[in-house]
């Protein structure tokens, strides 16, 4: 490991082993780099690899911090490291802790829209009424609760908190959990039994922690019990990254290190290396406009570059043709390959029109999260049948496939069963076999009820006995999937598009099991990493090779690429419109601030005079954002320049106070 590759104060947070330490800086700055070579620094010094846990936020962070840290250790070494997400680690102590929270081997993972899912299905069944309207608000403020490690008992009498009740008792008798979840039972667990923890406090002695200011108050939590009173851990991060507010992330979580750790050690760092100096200048000048917590004093040894350029464009579809036609034409000049480029966007749903700008182009992308393949409705069939084998009792799954393909097991059947199921504290599969449901269904639907839960059984049994692919093929077979998959389309070609999932879904278990071989239960394993993958990033295993990146600038945190283009720079859409409603500027000018220092070496900016919106081509208005840059580094191209307006800051108390506090750390 080279310590050489580091300036003195990266070197200082990565030999300070004995007390807790906080990076806090911009963008570029090498933080991430602490991280990966206090890994290595770290294991070098003789504590051993599986002792190590760098915890992160994304599934793609963690693969490149994984890689990373592949560069400076010899693989052997490194064996037995987690480096993981925050909820990787939390399913995988629920996955070995189960048995002392109550729960069976085989864990359902519920995404957003399974909970919203089952909160219909309980409110149907409900003797209060809930207006169903009501319930995507409900299924939020759930999840902030569970973000805020407030338990059902104590979320008062709000008519969220009596779905909350019994929800939290369904996923139980299902066997399954929900994302946030996978953060909440370990810190439950942690409290609960002291002993857990201990073992997990000798198992992880020390941990690291990446973008920092996106934790929430439960993952503050798990740290807190999994440091214990030592404080072995590093977090880093940048509080004008914080991007996740609604995910409950709380900046405070920075002034509640200080508190709760009297000898955490903070460092700053301040020379960037990723950026040219023209991008830096352009990024400080636009955070400067929130609030601040500390001047960010970063600099960069790179030339000043390029101006920023800045396209207006009629409307949307020209903006994705001449986004796409513009890069082609910059890689042509510049050399260089398609994956030095990056289009970054504020909603998924801008992504359409780039990809297919893209593909009659031929330029080759790959587009990371959004409505992608495990969206699709066959996807999440095979998975629901995959969930079954490895737990009947998860409900979702049960009721998304029961007549999937038709087994006449209409909705009337299944109303039935829920409620009875519902009233006995049991899951669906259980309540078909009790003797009570021949006082609400008749023979006939009983019968079709058994028969597929006893097909399932069989099916789930030989599946563990081995040669898992086969039986799960021929599983698909027997049910006539593809015939049903054939029948429900609307013409070949969508069949076939259909069917290429499937196919794709079924290639890509058969490289998961084969790597979970040798495993306890590796269907079981298999399963749930699939359903993390599924639920943590909504991205498929495409991205290596030469591709453009189409990404959200929320997926885009950490990353770097030397050509990005920002898109859809308008009022409304950076900054969203709810933000603007809710007079809630700065996380989005946050949001602005991480898709500006993702480039190296050039930036592209462009927004659209008018665009569709709920099918009516509307005039839009450039965003306050570029008026906030330092308009003698953008070159305007299609428009004249934008008069300069108003700027308003407003105070924090939260960031204040951090202000006072790194002021007396110097
Ligand atoms: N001391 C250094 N010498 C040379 N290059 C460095 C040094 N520190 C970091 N870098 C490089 O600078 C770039 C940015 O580093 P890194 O990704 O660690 O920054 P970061 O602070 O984590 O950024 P972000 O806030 O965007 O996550 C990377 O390409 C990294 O390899
Ligand atoms: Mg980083």
């Amino acid at each position: 490991m080279k310590l050489a590759e580091l300036n003195p104060q990266q070197r200082a947070a990565v030999k300070a082993v004995d007390t807790p330490v906080l990076v806090i800086a911009g963008a570029g700055s090498g933080k991430t780099r602490v991280i990966t070579h206090k890994i290595a620094y770290l294991i070098e010094q003789g504590l051993a690899a599986r002792h190590i846990a760098a915890l992160t936020f994304t599934n793609k962070a963690a693969r490149e911090m994984k890689q990373r840290v592949g560069q400076l250790i010899d693989g052997n070494r490194a064996k037995g490291l987690t480096v993981s997400t925050f909820h990787a680690l939390g399913l995988d102590i629920l996955r070995r802790e189960h048995k002392a929270l109550g729960l069976k081997p085989g864990l359902s993972i519920l995404d957003s829209h399974d909970r919203l899912n089952l909160l219909k299905e309980i409110a149907a069944h409900h003797e209060q009424h809930f207006h169903p309207d009501d319930l995507p608000a409900h299924a939020h403020k759930i999840g902030s609760w569970k973000n805020d490690f407030v338990l059902p008992e104590e979320a008062g009498d709000d008519p969220a908190a009596l779905l909350y009740r019994d929800y939290q008792r369904c996923l139980k008798a299902y066997n399954a959990v929900d994302f946030d979840d996978l953060i909440l039972l370990p810190v439950l667990l942690f409290q609960n039994r002291p002993e857990i923890l201990e073992k997990w406090q000798a198992r992880l002695r020390y941990l690291l922690v990446d973008e920092y200011q996106d934790t929430n108050r439960t993952q503050y939590r798990l740290l807190c019990l999994l440091t214990g009173k030592l404080g072995r851990f590093t977090v880093v991060g940048d509080d004008d990254q914080s991007i996740y507010a609604w995910r409950g992330a709380q900046p405070e979580n920075l002034v509640q290190l200080h508190r709760d750790f009297s000898r955490l050690e903070i460092i700053k760092l301040e020379q960037n290396y990723r950026s040219t100096g023209r991008i830096l200048k352009a990024a400080n000048r636009l955070i400067a406009n929130n609030p601040h917590v500390f001047e960010k004093k970063l600099w960069s040894r790179y030339g000043f570059g390029d101006p920023i350029r800045v396209l207006a464009h009629e409307d949307e579809f020209a903006e994705a043709r001449q986004t796409a036609a513009d890069l082609l034409h910059h890689k042509f000049r510049k050399g260089g390959r398609f994956s030095d480029y990056a289009i970054l966007y504020r909603s998924n749903h801008q992504a359409r029109l780039f990809e297919r700008a893209l593909r009659e182009q031929r330029i080759p992308y790959f587009l990371s999260g959004g409505q992608s393949f495990f969206n699709h409705a066959e996807v999440k069939d095979v998975v629901a049948y995959l969930r079954l084998l490895v737990n009947p009792d998860d409900d979702i799954a049960f009721l998304r496939v029961a007549n999937t393909p038709r087994r006449e097991i209409g909705p009337a059947t299944l109303e039935k069963l829920g409620s009875y199921a519902q009233r006995r504290h049991v899951s669906l599969f259980a309540a078909c076999y009790e003797m009570g449901l021949t006082q609400v269904l008749d023979g006939k639907a009983i019968d079709r009820l058994q028969h597929f839960c006893d097909f399932l059984g069989d099916v789930a049994d030989r599946a563990k006995r081995g040669d898992t692919l086969a039986v799960i093929e021929e599983m698909l077979e027997t049910i006539g999937y593809r015939d049903h998959l054939r029948d429900a389309a609307a013409n070949p070609k969508q069949f076939e598009r259909r069917w290429e999932n499937v196919r794709d879904l079924l290639d890509w278990l058969a490289r998961l099991l084969e790597e979970a071989e040798g495993g306890d239960d590796p269907l079981n394993a298999t399963v749930t990493k699939l359903m993390l993958l599924d639920v943590l990033d909504r991205t498929r295993d495409e991205e290596a090779g030469d591709r453009v990146t189409l990404m959200t600038l929320h997926a885009a945190k950490g990353l770097e690429f030397p050509h990005v283009y920002l898109v859809g720079m308008e009022e409304g859409l950076l900054p969203h419109q709810t933000s603007i409603d809710l007079d809630d500027i700065e996380e989005e000018r946050r949001l602005c601030y991480v898709g500006i220092t993702r480039a190296q070496k050039t930036l592209t900016l462009s927004y659209c005079q008018k665009r569709r919106r709920y099918g009516e081509m509307v005039d839009c208005t450039p965003s306050r954002f570029l008026e906030e840059l330092p308009q003698e580094d953008l070159e305007w191209v299609g428009k004249s320049a934008l008069p300069e307006t108003e700027k308003k800051a407003r105070g924090q108390a939260a960031l204040q106070q951090l202000k006072a506090i790194l002021q007396e750390a110097g």
